[in-house]
């Protein structure tokens, strides 16, 4: 994984952190063949992650900073097989070929797993911190007939103090993953 702190960085768009990427990567199992949509690439973390690891990558965000930033850790990182694309996902899904989805980003997030669903992509991952948004997604997929894992995440990080190190809690974030 790329450490947090080799982003470009914007203070009002948020990243996937570097542990999260780890877990949400690996529920993903990605091939060199798979064609993934980042719905919510906010900074790019995760869109960078997953170019490195498949065939090519659909990014969409509704921000204008985030798909600047997007573009511009995808220049940092010398990442080509990507386009990023402005808009709402609900809007833009449909026109895409894809058969792997990340979801990092939650609003309308029912219509998102419709049309994930008619699309007849079988294989989804789905990060959220909001505790409601994780029953919805669990029960949304569950409903059409996905099998659905959820693991929380808790991260602390290391911190020197005066008498040895410490650990620092992160807030948890929920992980879905959904297959069928
Ligand atoms: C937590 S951030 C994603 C961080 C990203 N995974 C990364 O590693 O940098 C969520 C992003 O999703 C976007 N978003 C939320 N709902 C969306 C939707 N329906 N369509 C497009 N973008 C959406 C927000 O604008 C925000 O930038």
């Amino acid at each position: 994984m790329i450490p947090d702190e080799e982003f470009i960085r914007k203070e009002s768009i948020p990243i996937t952190k570097e542990e999260i990427r780890a877990v949400s990567i690996g529920k993903l199992n990605l091939d060199k063949n798979d064609v993934v949509v980042d719905i919510g690439c906010g900074s790019g973390g995760m869109t960078v992650e997953i170019a490195k690891r498949c065939k090519f990558v659909y990014a969409i965000d509704y921000l204008d900073d985030a798909i600047e930033l997007t573009k511009q850790n995808l220049a940092k990182f010398n990442i080509k097989n990507c386009q990023v694309i402005k808009g709402k996902a609900e809007d833009i899904l449909d026109e895409l070929e894809f058969n792997k989805a990340f979801i990092g980003g939650t609003k309308n997030i029912e219509k998102i797993i419709e049309i994930l669903d008619k699309k007849k992509i079988n294989h989804i991952v789905a990060n959220t911190i909001v505790l409601e948004n994780a029953v919805k997604i669990i029960n949304e997929l569950e409903n059409k007939g996905y099998n659905v894992e959820a693991v929380n995440v808790f991260i602390s990080y290391s911190k020197k103090i005066s008498s040895g190190h410490m650990f620092l809690a992160k807030n948890p974030i929920t992980i879905i993953k959904a297959v069928r």
